[in-house]
């Protein structure tokens, strides 16, 4: 057994194996050791195995979804091993084999997966010239995504796939895997290297058209993405080996350009509280305020379409145009009826996957009945319900099919039997009938042969060593009929068989066993004949999610009175009497209190707003508002304000107070200034920008040079639509001098020693910050604020008199030394010692491109 073990081992090596041994899943050795330390479960020796004792540790098989779970949650994969031979059929162990590996990035079970998120698996191949192939995959989507991008860009697609586990070649750079280490510290990412072999782009190539059945990719705008196919290659290659089988349901390829999505970098993501707040927590977050979903599925796509609004507004468009109709009445009704269904598309997956246990089918099979009652409803209205409504008609013959199959009950496993219904199959029935009526037939039996042999006392009766017999006693023995054969004496009784009895017998101890292997039989013959309708489940389920979300969004847009947006073609971003939704709501939940409206307009001639006023005053409030509310808008939601304008956007870009990034060794000042390095290289005049007391970090000086240098270049290069808030009071002579950028502030007011927060946004700069009021609010001790009110009063005198000889905001005198060029710049970049043979030929290219040569 242990050879077998070690032979199944060496096909997993970094895999934890759980080896099936009747009730038990057995781990070994290191394995046991690693399993022990993680789910905390005892670690035993038992014999010997190449004179050592062998070390082991197990789960027991029917609570293993929970260990599972937890492996999972800790980045482990975990290839299961069953016994697939029969017990005793031969001499050595009973056959054995890796029927599936668990891994973060393939779950399908529902078990270990949440309602509301998905796995999604991600392989990158790092390709010539500074250029990575992305390929990824929710197995149970079944929907393959390919992209490709500069290297320097990993980290926000990244961001924007969310994957659970990323496969990356052996022959990576150690500079390249150190960055996808990284990552594995700020999300919870597993990692996965792969052999070099597997990501090769003709094998990618032909693994996706046979995927997809067809000639070319042309259809898909896939042709020219050789790294990309290296990459899918690897992606099916490794999501295969998980399943231990063809993923036929994989059967959509879409590609994703990075030009045709709003940006949303990492950043952004975290400061705007999309899906977490800035603590870490689930909630309150956009997400939760919007996911009133009825379905897992549901709630799924609606964190898809958070993430990716695209540039381009016809989806948008098309969005809101459905939850205009919703809303009149419908979205009600509908949402009852969306209420309580099972997840088809997971089912559906696992329908392809062949892994889908009964219970879901008919759990399926009842969707399928909303579904058929749901088109209906929806049949008839324009736009992208009248294509929801199509794809929810499910497809001929499947419920019939699972009705015909499935009894209303089944039970939990196959195995166990009870899990086709009565009538679906003859032989199955008559198996089921003679185990049923067993006890009729023998009284039967046994009044008829009283009858023919005279024998009042004579009996039929079974035991387990015997099986069934005709008893006698030693004084009628005699007048037993010539086709009586003696199975047994015993001291006062004779025991008999008779042909017809014997026939029985052989029925009925088998029936039971050949029962449960009909039923095994039939249930696979289902799976089979499931397949055909995979396709059209898995549009039928998006088709359903979709529905679902568009509810879910016209219901918000109801209860929290909210307006559709309008899609402009001139640059500009006009919101009138705006509101952050999650502060508004928690206001609502908490105190009670209004949240205040603020207008907000954007455009050519206004891009950039400088707000000041005190701490507390709404300044970060307002301004994430603002990128909420465009972001709602791109992705076709309703949206918190009376009215809203909404010109082309690329990018909504944010700079908003950091936590230090330990992980990674960076202080928090160091933190801001990458931070705001990287908008500055990427913002254009279509991106919005929200620069949050940038320069706080360092001494006041260095802080308002820097913060006065980058609202310039915010202002002047990027021409971006940007809210500065700022308490450098000296920014507010900003406008003075660059035309496109005005002073706000929030509005507070006195009342004796204290400060009143009035939340609204008003044209001009504030007159002071209050920052002594505020902390005398949060509970200075008096002390403190005394002197602090002396020594501000020192300051602001000192200042008074050094002012005027400072101009903040002249331009710098033109340096000595001309600038490096770029290729001289680049040069002075590179350290040949930490470069890879690969990398410094890449570096090569990089160079030649920068001096213009092709
Ligand atoms: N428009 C508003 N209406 C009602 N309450 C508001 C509004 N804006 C902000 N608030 C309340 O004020 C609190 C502080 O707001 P916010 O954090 O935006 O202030 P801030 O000016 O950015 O402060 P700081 O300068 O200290 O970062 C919020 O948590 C919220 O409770």
């Amino acid at each position: 057994m242990m050879a077998q073990y070690l032979g199944l081992k060496a096909d997993h090596p970094d895999t934890l194996l759980f080896y099936r041994m009747g009730d038990f899943y057995e781990l070994f050795y290191a394995d046991a050791e690693k399993a022990a330390r993680l789910l905390d479960i005892t670690l035993t020796r038992r014999g010997n195995s190449a004179g050592e004792p062998v070390v082991m540790a197990g789960v027991p098989f029917h609570s293993v979804d929970g260990y599972l779970a937890r492996l999972i949650r800790m980045g482990e994969s975990v290839a299961i091993c069953e016994q697939v031979g029969e017990v005793g059929a031969g001499k050595g162990p009973v056959e054995r084999k890796v029927v599936r590996v668990v891994t973060p990035g393939t779950l399908t079970d529902t078990e270990l997966l949440s309602d509301k998120s998905e796995a999604v698996l991600l392989a990158v191949h790092q390709g010539a010239r500074h250029r990575l192939g992305l390929a990824w995959l929710s197995v149970t989507q079944g929907a393959l995504q390919l992209a490709e991008c500069a290297a320097d860009e990993l980290e926000t697609w990244i961001a924007r796939i969310a994957p659970n586990e990323v496969l990356y070649g052996a022959d990576a750079t150690p500079a390249f895997e150190k960055r996808l280490q990284a990552l594995k510290f700020s999300a919870t990412l597993s990692l996965a290297q792969r052999p070099e072999w597997q990501f090769d782009a003709g094998l990618g190539l032909r693994k996706l058209l046979e995927q997809l059945n067809s000639a070319t990719l042309t259809a898909w705008g896939a042709d020219a993405m050789e790294h990309a196919h290296a990459a899918a290659a690897a992606l099916l290659a490794y999501a295969e080996h998980t399943q231990g089988r063809a993923l036929t349901h994989v059967q959509s390829l879409q590609v994703q350009r990075d030009d045709e999505l709003i940006e949303l970098p990492i950043a952004s993501r975290r400061n705007l509280e999309l899906l977490q707040t800035l603590r870490g927590e689930d909630s309150p977050t956009l997400f939760s305020l919007l996911d009133t979903c009825m379905t897992g599925m549901g709630s799924r796509m609606l964190k898809c379409w958070l993430l990716e609004p695209r540039r381009e507004r016809t989806q948008a468009q098309q969005r809101l145009d459905a939850i205009a109709i919703l809303r009149e009445k419908l979205w009600q009704p509908l949402r009852e009826q969306l209420r309580g269904s099972s997840d088809v598309e997971r089912i559906t997956a696992r329908i392809a996957l062949r892994q889908v246990k009964p219970r879901e089918l008919v759990g399926l099979r009842d969707a399928l009945d909303k579904s058929a009652r749901l088109a209906p409803s929806v049949h008839g209205l324009a736009g992208l319900l009248a294509s929801i409504a199509q794809d929810l008609m499910p497809p001929d013959g499947c419920a019939a099919l699972l009705q015909r199959a499935l009894p209303d009950d089944p039970a939990a496993l196959v195995r166990d039997g009870g899990v086709i219904a009565p009538g679906y199959d003859a032989e199955l029935d008559e198996l089921r009938a003679i185990q049923d009526n067993c006890d009729g037939f023998l009284l039967e039996l046994e009044a008829r042969e009283r009858a023919r042999t005279g024998i009042a006392n004579l009996r039929v009766q079974f035991n387990r060593v015997h099986g069934f017999y005709i008893e006698v006693t030693q004084g009628q023995a005699s007048k037993v009929p010539d086709d009586y054969r003696r199975r047994q004496t015993l001291k006062n009784a004779e025991r008999f068989i008779t042909p017809e009895l014997k026939a029985f017998e052989d029925k009925a101890l088998s029936a039971q066993e050949r029962g449960l292997a009909r039923e095994k039989f039939l249930y696979e013959q289902l799976l089979d004949e499931l397949q055909v309708f995979v396709n059209p489940l898995a549009r039928l389920a998006r088709a359903f999610a979709a529905l679902d979300v568009l509810c879910a969004l016209a219901e918000r847009s109801l209860t929290l009175a909210w307006c559709r947006p309008q899609f402009m073609r001139e640059p500009g971003i006009e919101i009138t009497q705006g509101r952050h939704p999650v502060v508004e709501s928690r206001l609502a939940e908490t105190t009670g209190g209004a949240f205040i409206a603020n207008d907000t307009r954007l455009g050519p001639k206004q891009r950039m707003q400088i707000i000041t006023g005190p701490n507390m005053g709404g300044k970060s409030t307002y301004m994430r508002q603002v990128a909420l509310i465009c972001l709602l808008a791109s992705v076709g939601s309703y949206v918190p304000a009376q009215a809203c304008r909404l010109g082309p956007l690329d990018a909504i870009h944010t700079r908003i107070g950091a936590a230090d990034d330990l992980a990674n060794a960076q202080s928090t000042f160091m933190l801001e200034m990458t931070e705001a390095a990287q908008i500055l290289h990427a913002a254009s005049a279509q991106s919005l920008v929200l620069m949050d007391e940038i320069g706080r970090g360092t001494s006041t000086f260095d802080g308002l040079a820097l913060a006065s240098g980058i609202a310039a270049h915010l202002h002047d290069r990027c021409q971006a639509y940007t809210l500065f808030a700022t308490h450098y009071f000296e920014l507010t002579g900003f406008p003075a001098k660059h035309h496109c950028a005005v002073n706000m502030h929030v509005s507070a007011a006195e009342s004796g020693a204290d400060i009143v927060f009035l939340h609204e946004i008003q044209p001009g700069p504030a007159s002071r910050s209050y920052g002594i009021q505020v902390a005398r609010l949060a509970g200075m001790p008096a002390a403190v604020v005394n002197h602090a009110r002396h020594a501000l009063a020192a300051l602001e005198t000192q200042q008074e008199r050094s002012r005027e000889q400072v101009d903040l905001f002249a331009p710098p005198p033109q340096s000595e030394a001309p600038a490096p060029s770029a290729v001289e710049a680049a040069i002075a970049a590179l350290d040949p010692d930490a470069l890879s043979p690969r990398e410094a030929l890449d570096a090569l290219y990089q160079l030649k491109k920068l001096g213009g040569s092709k």
